[in-house]
């Protein structure tokens, strides 16, 4: 069921020179129901057809006819407005909804297609910050959104596991570290002696050489070092797992930079032959200065690689493995620079599949006024967020219901995903200033809000004791065509262009936007209309309209990654 796609096809042909392609690039959901459900902007087609906006409105009006699924239409201020009949739409939004069930909002755009979705990416022996969530949050969503539109995704942790900052670890560990310290408080021990390694090699100068000789050593496969690097990989990949299995995210490959250390040397020889790296100083790289952008760096002085180097011989290599429709990457906009950069490298190297990549910017997130910044030592550790969150919700939970059972499993739910949703409530290129009493606001735009008005669909439809409903008697539509109930059929209809949406712009806030409008108006819908009525048809009717809120909720909290807890 297609409305604007059914009311394109009406148009055409209608006035000459009118296709159902234009029509339905054009045709508006109005704001105000006083102006219909459909509305036709006819300014939008004056140039083309040659004719006032309201001549245009008019011919339409004339040349339409009846429809059943209509109740009238109307020309208005050079505006084409359709009223649906409210009964047939609501009965097509529900049959559809209560047929497709958790598939309800499904395409199959993709037909298979495949999606890397480079996110998370963390960097080992450096905390999982509130940046690699939003990463994460982002990256997951967009995940299942392209499942859901009949993609195949895969995700890949890019991690963080190769460079420099490894030669400076392996140095630290040798003058400062231990065993026992590294074992039992993980990566909080190996930043410590991350940090003081800057700090010394302030004064000490040389240790960066001997930090850089380690890092070259590990490239070319030396024991200890190898060795070393493996266990710090393994201590952080620990802790980071725990991150993941609360916020219910996982991953197709784990293939972090190491993974490409055997394959870059191919690619450097590659953009040599393609005289594309110029020596600069000892170093190589790419130049350039005509697309405005500084030089992209392949190869420091002492041979060593860079972030660079890696990120191109990681595009080759997935080019080359999954053949894919897309890559996309999500990381803070302060990346942006970089990967215009190495975008330009692929293209330059020649690959038309350059344009298939694309960059996932999002904005910072700060916390209650603090910086977080993994330099210094004033890090705020994510782990101890979602904790704070979990136990914070496990409070409120306390006060509203205190005889629930699994408390807390409910908490961990709805505490994880006020601050997922948190963190996807907005375009993801603002800024976020994290505030607990926002995110944790059952009343609010919130997850809590959504997953509570979730739990409240449930809870009315277990009351109602009957079993659930899997269609709508056509005859039975009539009972919702009040005003409430019509605004919930509305949202209801909307889902599955939202979630194409939030696909094409690669923004899952559309989705968590529209999650808060059809939970505002199914609330609405619940105050002001009685649902476990008497009439037996009426009941029915809105008991058949709840299941849809139910499922679409569900299905819409799913795709961001929040859990739909039936009881809060
Ligand atoms: N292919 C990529 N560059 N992915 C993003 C990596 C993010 C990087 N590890 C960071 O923490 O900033």
């Amino acid at each position: 069921m297609n409305v604007k796609q059914w009311l394109a096809e009406q148009l055409a042909g209608k006035l000459e020179g009118l296709t159902a392609e234009t029509v339905a690039e054009l045709i508006e959901y109005p704001p105000n129901p006083q102006m219909g459900d459909l509305s036709l902007p006819c300014f939008k087609l004056s140039k083309q057809l040659r004719k006032a906006p309201q001549a245009i409105a008019e011919e339409l009006k004339a040349a339409w006819g009846e429809q059943p699924a209509v109740q009238r239409v109307e020309a208005v201020s050079g505006y084409f407005n359709v009223f649906l009949e409210p009964s047939s739409f609501a009965a097509g939004v529900l049959n559809e909804v209560l047929k497709k069930q958790d598939r309800y909002g499904s395409q199959n755009l993709g037909q298979g297609r495949k999606i890397v979705l480079d996110f998370s990416s963390p960097n080992i022996a450096k905390t999982f910050h509130i940046g690699h969530l939003r990463s994460t949050v982002i990256g997951n969503a967009l995940y299942k959104i392209f499942e859901f539109l009949g993609y195949k995704s895969v995700g890949i942790n890019h991690l963080g596991d190769w460079g420099t900052q490894f030669g400076k670890l392996i140095v630290a560990y040798k003058l400062w570290g231990n065993q026992e310290a590294v074992e039992s408080d993980g990566i909080s021990e190996l930043q410590r002696i991350y940090i003081k390694f800057h700090d010394v090699a302030e004064e000490k100068p040389e240790l960066e050489d001997e930090a850089r000789a380690w890092f070259v050593k590990l490239e070319q496969g030396d024991e200890e070092a190898l060795k070393l690097w493996r266990w710090f990989v393994d201590i952080s990949l620990k802790e980071f797992q725990k991150m993941y299995d609360l916020l219910g995210v996982t991953f197709d490959s784990y293939a972090g930079e190491s993974f490409y250390n055997d394959k870059m040397a191919a690619i450097v020889d590659e953009l040599k032959e393609k005289s594309l790296l110029e020596e600069d100083e000892g170093a190589m790289l790419v130049r350039l200065d005509e697309y405005d952008m500084p030089p992209a760096l392949m190869i420091k002085k002492d041979g060593g690689t860079l972030y660079h180097t890696r990120d191109v011989t990681a595009a080759v290599y997935r080019k080359h493995t999954y053949d894919f429709e897309k890559a996309v990457y999500i990381t803070d906009a302060g990346q942006s620079l970089h990967f215009k950069q190495w975008f330009k490298v692929i293209e330059l190297m020649g690959y038309d599949w350059a344009n298939r990549l694309v960059h996932v910017p999002f904005g910072k997130v700060s916390l209650e006024g603090a910086k977080l910044s993994t330099r210094k030592g004033n890090v705020i550790n994510l782990e101890e967020l979602l904790t704070k969150a979990i136990e914070k919700t496990r409070e409120i939970i306390e006060q509203k219901n205190p005889n629930m059972e699994n408390k807390d499993e409910v908490a961990r739910k709805v505490g994880v995903g006020a601050i997922i949703f948190n963190d996807l409530s907005n375009n993801r290129i603002k800024d976020i200033v994290f505030s607990w009493d926002e995110a944790l606001n059952f009343e609010g735009e919130t997850g809590p809000y959504v997953q509570y008005t979730h739990a409240r669909a449930c809870s009315v439809l277990r009351k109602a004791d009957s079993a659930p409903a899997t269609a709508l008697e056509p005859s039975l539509a009539k009972h919702l065509s009040g005003s409430e109930a019509m605004g919930v059929v509305r949202e209801l209809y909307l889902f599955k262009e939202r979630v194409e949406q939030a696909m094409h712009k690669l923004e899952p806030s559309i989705v968590s936007r529209y999650l808060v409008d059809l939970a505002q108006s199914f609330n609405r819908f619940y105050h002001e209309c009685p649902i476990l009525v008497d009439d037996a048809e009426l009941r029915a009717a809105r008991l058949a309209l709840v299941e849809c809120v139910r499922i679409t909720l569900k299905n819409g909290l799913a795709l961001i990654g929040l859990e739909a807890p039936e009881k809060i």
